[in-house]
Order: structure tokens, then sequence, then C-alpha cells
């Protein structure tokens, strides 16, 4: 009898990149990175330094990478429960556990030693607490232990405004952390929106995410609250003077579209809305950051 060999055949090195990119989770990285960048430029009345803007960008970009590729590495059991991350390059076994731990060494190491280079050393230091509160404290400790594990680890979701300005600056400022509580805020009704429609998913896992251990009318309910939270913190750029009219106006009907889908999750749900309501939320918080952008090049002051 001829025996079966069941070896994948190799990849080739572009589908190998393609691998190791996806490991890199590079849409989220890249709204990350837009939102460091929107830091940076708000940093200064001008047009911020052009060395540190580029090294931070790429510096950002590859610790974020490097975060994701941990939390692919720590969860490749996870998600290969689940039918949304099934197809990730570790449990397809495309990439090994050790392949993917090099890559974020390097990838992340490359990352640090350019912030710490071109940027500046607060920046680095930033951003590697950051990769610890995503990669370490969220991935391993949080999410497979409390509901509020996206509330807390929300937190490294946050940093990259912060990031940016600490980049241009070397500091961290009032109207920084304010950006960052909007992204804080945006966490819970973005993920929630997920989870909902993928609560099947997390209960199959054994992640104990909100709709699994609260139950779907329960999340729904807390949509809708952090929503209006996300409101309430939207407009503090415009009490702090960060943000002018263009802004105000910008976030008014972001938020007001923001609350109608929160509204009608709450009382009239579907899996439908509430796959809409996630994709809103990313055009969301691009649109937001982008009026802040745009706002503080034509600014209209409101005072
Ligand atoms: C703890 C915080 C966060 C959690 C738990 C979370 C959760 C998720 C999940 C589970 C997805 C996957 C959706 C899918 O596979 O279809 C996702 C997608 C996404 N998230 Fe988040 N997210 C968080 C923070 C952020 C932050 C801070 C950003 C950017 C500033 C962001 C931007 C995105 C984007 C752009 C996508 C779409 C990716 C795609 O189309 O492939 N997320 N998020
Ligand atoms: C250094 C730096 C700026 C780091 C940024 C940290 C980072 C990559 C945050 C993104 C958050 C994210 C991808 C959450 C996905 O949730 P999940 O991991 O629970 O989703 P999954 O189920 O798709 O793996």
């Amino acid at each position: 009898m001829s025996a079966v060999t069941l070896t994948k055949p190799p990849l080739g090195l572009k589908a190998r990149l393609r691998e190791f990119l996806a490991l890199a989770k590079p849409r989220v990285v890249a709204l990350i990175v837009f939102c460091a960048v929107i830091g940076m430029f708000l940093a200064t009345p001008t047009l911020p330094p052009w060395l540190p803007v580029l090294a931070a960008t790429i510096g950002i970009a590859l610790v974020a990478g490097a975060a994701a590729a941990i939390n692919c590495l720590v969860e490749q059991k996870i998600d290969a429960l689940m039918a949304r991350t099934r197809a990730r390059p570790l449990p397809r076994g495309q990439v090994t556990s050790g392949q993917t731990l090099g890559f974020a060494l390097v990838v992340g190491g490359i990352g640090l030693f350019v912030l710490h280079q071109w940027a500046n050393p607060l920046t680095m230091w930033l951003t590697l607490a950051t990769f610890v509160g995503y990669a370490i404290i969220y991935t391993v400790v949080l999410k497979p232990s409390t509901p509020q594990n996206i509330v807390i680890g929300g937190a490294s979701g946050a940093m990259p405004p912060i990031l940016g300005w600490a980049a241009v600056t070397g500091e961290v400022s009032h109207d920084a952390m304010i950006l960052f509580l909007i992204i804080f805020a945006w966490t819970p009704p973005h993920f929630w929106a997920l989870a909902l429609y993928r609560r099947d998913d997390y209960a199959r896992a054994g992640l104990p995410m909100l709709p699994v251990t609260h139950g779907e009318a329960f999340t729904r309910l807390h949509v809708l609250l952090y929503t209006l939270i996300l409101t309430a913190v939207t407009l503090l750029p415009v009490a702090t003077g960060m943000g002018g009219g263009i802004y105000l106006v910008s976030t008014l009907i972001l938020d007001a579209i923001f609350l109608v889908y929160a509204w009608r999750i709450w009382r009239s749900y579907t899996d439908e809305l509430s796959r809409s309501t996630f994709r809103y939320s990313i055009l969301y918080l691009s649109l937001l950051f982008a009026a802040l952008l745009v706002d503080h090049y034509l600014h209209i002051p409101l005072r």
C-alpha cells in the first residue's frame, strides 16, 4: 500500500509575505496609524516636522502589526474554533508559531528602534507599553477572563493619538488625552456590535464576551449607553477649543447617525442591523478624525 503524503506544497515568496501581512491585521493597523498621524498634525499649530512624523508612522505601524501577530499566536486554537478567524494563517497551518514569534520580534524590534532613533524615547516607551497592553494584558489576561476585557483593553487601542502627539511634541497634553478618550468610548459599541452577531462564535470558543455572559438584551442596552457616552466625549474638543465649527457640525452628524443605529439595536435588533452598526463604527471613527484634521487647518473658532 502506498503512503499518502498530506504535507502542504511550499508557499511561494509572494504568498508567504501575504500570510505574514495577514498576521499583522493590516486593516485595523491602518486605522490605528491614521489616528496616530492625525494626533501628530493636531499637536502643532503649523505643519509638524517631517522626520518624527515619518518615523512615528512607520514605527507605530510596525509595533502595532507585531502586537497583532502576537495576538494571532496566542489565540491560534481559539481562532480555529471561530468562523470569522479560522482562515487566519496559524489555524490554516500556513505559518508556524516559531515563525510568527520571530516575525513579531523582528518587526516590533525594528519599530521600537525607529521610534527611539527618529521620533523620541518617550514615544518608544509609550508604544512599548501599548504593545504590552494589547498583546499581553488584553490578549492573555483579560480576554479569556472577563466581559469587561474590551472596555479595559480598549485603553491600548485608544493610545495611537497620544503616541502621535508625543512623537511630535515630546509630551502628552490634555488635548491628546481627549483624543484617547474618544477612541476609548468608541471601542465598546464598535466591538459589541460585532460580538452581538458573532455571539455563537464567541460561545463556541468559550470567550466571556458580553452577549455570551450577560445576554443579548444587556449588550444591546450597553451599546446604546456607550454610544451616549461617546457622544458626550466627542463634544470635549469643542469645549477645549481643539475643535471648531467644522468639527462640531461633523461630530453632531456622525453622532446622530451612530445614536440612531444604537437606538435601533436596542429597540429592534437584527443581526443585519448589528453588522451595519459595526461597519458604521469604522466609518465613524475615520470621518471623525478626518474632521478634526480639516478643522485644525480651516479652523472656524466658536468663541
Ligand atoms: C480592544 C479594542 C478593540 C476590539 C476588541 C476590536 C475588535 C474588533 C474585531 C473582533 C474586529 C474583526 C472584525 C472581522 O473580522 O470582521 C475588528 C475589526 C476592525 N477594527 Fe476593531 N477592535 C478594537 C479596537 C480597534 C481600534 C482601536 C481600531 C482603530 C483605531 C479598530 C479598527 C478596526 C477596523 C478598521 C476593523 C475592520 C478590519 C477589517 O475590515 O478587516 N479596532 N475589531
Ligand atoms: C503598539 C500599538 C499601537 C498597538 C495597538 C494595539 C492594537 C493592534 C489594537 C487593535 C485592537 C484589535 C485588533 C482588536 C481586535 O480584537 P481581538 O484581538 O479580540 O480580535 P480577534 O478576535 O479578531 O483576534
